[in-house]
């Protein structure tokens, strides 16, 4: 047992003796590894002490000299000189590499001398431009190389375009050596590119001309633009204007900058912008410095570059700076802070003058004048799909196009501009430019136009041209005294949204592009509706300008997604005004078209379009901010003959695609063309009493329909002679075309001598289609309504009495015999109980008291449908379940309701009667 415990022991003692002498090692080699850590450190802040001193100074440097006795300063020492002779010897080629380098990513006006280039246009439109620009050149000690007294030349360049800002800074009286610097630079990068390729904005806080003077020449062009000292704002709002636009051009296109894309799709679509800022040294105001660096920070992606000179300010982005150290020299961070550059000397400067003169006459050749509204149509039509938008340019800044774009962000537009100012012309610009690039399945025009005029009606077939546009799917024209028939294009388009939006759902997506994307067979079109004068629409304060209301703002905010996209135009106070109070439908017109002197229509601070020129606009995607101002000139495309060519190439190219709705408010709608009487046919026991035209997208009909049963008789309300004939003839007509021959009888009873001409012509064209008819005098109505009301019961056809002006003989039906009943009586029973045997009454009373006279108490009724002519609505409460109706007679138009399907009288055009002219 003890001996047990002696070996227990032992074997600890063993193990913990072992531990032990691990546990020293570790210590030994911790101390170790710590020992050459610190070694190390001295080391490398010895070897920072050396470098920071100077190599060459080490042996005479005090505080290298309390080193003397390091043992690691021999080491460090003899280090750092075998670094240097091998940098050196790798330098030693340096300059020549710096010449190559320079020669190749600076190329031709980039980088070589002047008398090369300078005056010669340049033919460089490619993809990627220069990366390097040609500043002076540097001289180098050849001592370092080993070559002593020797010197070493190379060429200095800087980056600019697509790559770096510059910034600029100069000493007292430089200002020539900038201007000259500048100079040279702007004309190397002018000089490479093709005429046109660059935009140059100088901006001198000290001076409102005569900067860089030298390019005079170019500043009549888009070359070159000058601007006003106290105006940094507009330059920054125009470049970043630019910015936005060309970064969501990019975005859209699935690049994510400009260079990106030009070097992707080969093309130049955009010119390359620089921004020349002369400051004074002194802080900009801090409004300006934010602005400024926000436009620094995307301007490269943009293509734009800023050169600044003298400003003060930390940029965004990369920048290289120029220092002058004196009016010949500089330092740049190109080269470090030790090598000198010798700035090269001034271009000379009447050869500058000359070039300049020379590149702007050839911007203005190529930029060919004023443009044409066929420069706007592309070569080949409907190549564009709608999906995700719609873009088309509608005019050209100096020479460039300008593009409209339609879509997500800028859904809705709003037009302004005083009358004569242009704005239908616009919307011609811009239908053309759209219809000629997206066919008519990509896209689909509503025009509605509340001014008087036809300015629409050209895009609708007509006797001296047949031609339409294919794209066009209605068209609305002298609408305004028809407010109905913008509410009713109104509630089409929200129909529309709805279908769209539960098909978007059905699919499970949120918008038209992926719901085309899904449903690749389905017909979805983006559908522009132009409104023009849409101020029409709330003139009055009723219900109609309530429901236009409710429907647009719902219309503004949900037709983005489903690819609705409104065009409201107007002069601009008088319709702006009529979006005080609805500003969800102002706020969602992102896109604004301001037309010369439009007020309002851009932002409240935005003056741009006040000093607009004739035939421009100033296109706006920003919501009317300046930065997103865009100047165009919009080409002539109510020029004779302009439009009518685009529309009849549309035309046979898409000749399938059906006609567009014509509603024109000034021509009275004919029955024989009408759809509704074209499709009545026999059969029905239901017949349907055609009254008027109603006020819809689609061409219908209003109509009474007259089934046996009790209350269908219709009652025409008012003096009006030619409508109430013109109903009744409808009414008649409709009937006669839904009963086989013989089987209807018509039976016109004419209380009013006037009317007899008109009376026995419809007599004779229903006796043509083979019905009964049969014309009764004044003086014959109290028999007819005795005899009627007598045979009523075993009637086993359809009678329809048509009674003209019955409340002329009022006064004989009144008549009474004792115990017998009075024509008035007969009539009552007539029209209570003849509907439901097939006997209905159409009559005509030339007034609404006449007509509750001839009713008597609880006859109301009886009259199931009227249609009221000139006649007050406060009139027509009895008739309309004692609702109030809002109803002001107007030429041409009548009130119509029907108790059976109506909720509220509709306004109906009564339809032309051929006969009407003879009469
Ligand atoms: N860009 C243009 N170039 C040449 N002529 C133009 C241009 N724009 C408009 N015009 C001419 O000016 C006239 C008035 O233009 P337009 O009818 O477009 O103005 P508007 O603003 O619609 O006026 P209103 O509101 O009175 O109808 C037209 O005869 C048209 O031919």
């Amino acid at each position: 047992m003890r001996r047990k415990v002696v070996q227990q022991r032992a074997r600890v003692t063993n193990a913990l003796e072992a531990l032990r002498h691990q546990i020293g090692l570790a210590l030994g080699a911790a101390r170790n590894a710590h020992r050459a850590a610190e070694d190390e450190l001295a080391r490398l802040r010895l070897e920072q002490l050396v470098v920071s001193v100077g190599l060459e100074n080490a042996a005479t440097d005090p505080q290298v000299a309390e080193h003397r006795n390091d043992p690691a300063l021999a080491s460090v020492l003899s280090w750092l000189e075998n670094v240097k002779s091998s940098f050196y010897a790798d330098w030693a080629d340096g300059p020549e590499r710096l010449r190559q380098l320079v020669a190749s990513a600076a190329p031709g006006p980039a980088g070589r001398p002047p008398g090369e280039w300078l005056g010669r246009l340049g033919t460089f439109d490619g993809t990627k431009p220069p990366e390097l620009w040609r500043i002076g050149s540097a001289t180098v000690d050849g001592t370092s190389i080993g070559r002593p007294s020797t010197t070493l030349t190379f060429d200095v360049a800087v980056p600019l375009l697509d790559e770096s800002h510059l910034s600029i800074t100069s000493v007292p009286k430089s200002r020539a050596t900038v201007d000259a610097l500048v100079e040279n630079l702007l004309m190397r990068v002018l000089s490479t590119f093709t005429p046109g390729a660059v935009r140059v904005h100088l901006w001198d806080v000290g001076q409102l001309t005569a900067i860089l003077p030298n390019f005079y020449a170019l500043s009549r062009t888009s070359a070159v633009t000058v601007h006003d000292p106290t105006r940094l704002v507009d330059l920054l709002d125009e470049l970043a204007g630019h910015i936005r636009r060309i970064h969501a051009h990019t975005l859209q296109a699935g690049y994510p900058s400009l260079p990106a894309m030009r070097r992707a799709t080969g093309k130049r679509v955009e010119p390359w912008r620089i921004a020349v800022l002369y400051g004074n040294g002194e802080d900009l105001a801090p409004e300006h410095l934010r602005d400024l660096k926000r436009v620094a920070s995307g301007a490269l992606a943009a293509g734009i570059s800023l050169i600044l000179v003298d400003v003060p300010t930390v940029l965004g982005g990369s920048v290289e700076t120029i220092s002058l150290l004196d009016d010949r020299r500089a330092i740049t961070s190109m080269t470090g802070p030790d090598v000198v550059v010798d700035l090269d000397p001034p271009l000379p400067a009447g050869q500058v003058a000359s070039a300049a003169s020379r590149l702007a006459e050839a911007i203005v050749t190529r930029q060919g004048g004023p443009r044409s509204f066929f420069d706007l149509l592309p070569t080949e039509f409907g190549q564009e799909c709608s999906a995700r938008e719609l873009r088309a340019p509608v005019g050209f800044h100096e020479g460039e196009p300008v593009e409209v774009v339609i879509g997500d962000t800028t859904p809705h537009a709003l037009i302004g501009g005083p009358s004569g100012s242009g704005k239908t012309n616009f919307l011609y610009a811009l239908l053309g430019s759209l219809t000629a690039r997206y066919s008519p399945d990509e896209l689909a025009l509503y025009l509605l136009d509340f001014k008087e005029g036809v300015s629409f009606a050209g895009l609708a077939p007509g006797k001296k041209d047949e031609s339409w546009l294919p794209h066009a799917r209605l068209i609305g024209v002298n609408v305004n005294t028809d407010r109905e028939f913008g509410l009713a294009l109104l509630r089409f388009l929200s129909d529309e949204m709805r279908r769209r939006s539960a098909a978007a759902k059905e699919f499970e997506v949120t918008n038209i592009a992926e719901l085309r994307e899904q449903d690749p067979d389905g017909h979805w079109p983006r559908i522009v509706a132009v409104i023009d004068e849409f101020q029409y629409l709330f003139a009055e304060r009723d219900s109609v300008t309530a429901m236009a209301t409710a429907l647009l703002e719902d219309l503004a905010r949900r037709g983005r997604s489903q690819g609705i996209h409104l065009i409201l135009a107007s002069q601009d106070i008088a319709g702006i005004e009529a979006f005080w109070g609805k500003p969800a439908v102002f706020e969602q017109c992102t896109l604004r078209i301001a037309m010369p002197k439009a007020r309002r229509v851009l932002a409240e601070a935005n003056q741009a379009a006040v000093a607009a020129p004739r035939w421009h606009a100033v296109i706006n995607h920003e919501s009317g901010v300046a930065h997103g101002n865009q100047l165009a000139h919009i080409p002539d495309a109510s020029a004779k003959n302009t439009f009518p060519a685009l529309q009849r190439q549309l035309w046979q190219q898409y000749a399938t695609h059906g006609r567009p709705r014509l509603f024109d408010g000034a021509v009275a709608p004919r029955l024989s063309e009408s759809t509704a009487f074209g499709t009545l046919a026999p059969g029905t026991d239901r017949p349907r009493a055609l009254v008027g035209q109603s006020i819809e997208v689609a061409d219908n009909a209003h109509g009474i329909e007259l089934p046996t049963a009790p209350g269908r008789n219709l009652a025409v309300l008012g003096s009006s002679r030619t409508e109430a004939l013109s109903v009744l003839d409808a009414a008649a007509r409709s009937l006669a075309r839904q009963f086989e021959a013989g089987t209807a009888e018509f039976l016109l009873g004419c209380a009013v001598d006037t009317c007899l001409d008109e009376v026995d012509a419809l007599a004779n064209l229903l006796a043509e289609h083979g019905h009964k008819a049969a014309v009764v005098t004044a003086a014959e109505l109290p028999a007819l309504f005795a005899d009627l009301a007598e045979r009523m019961s075993h009637s086993d056809g359809r009678t329809f009495v048509m009674l003209y002006g019955v409340d002329a003989v009022l006064p004989a039906l009144e008549h009474k015999e004792l115990g017998k009943p009075s024509g008035l009586d007969h009539l009552r029973t007539l029209l209570k109980q003849g509907p439901s045997k097939g006997v209905h009454v159409l009559g005509w009373w030339r007034g609404v008291a006449r007509l509750k006279d001839t009713l008597g108490f609880n006859g109301t009724e009886d009259i199931g449908a009227w249609v009221a002519l000139d006649v007050q609505g406060s009139e027509l409460a009895p008739f309309c379940a004692g609702q109030v109706v809002h109803w002001s007679p107007r030429p041409g138009r009548a009130l119509f309701f029907d108790r059976g399907t109506h909720a509220s009288p509709e306004v109906t055009i009564p339809f032309h009667r051929p006969e009407a002219d003879d009469v």
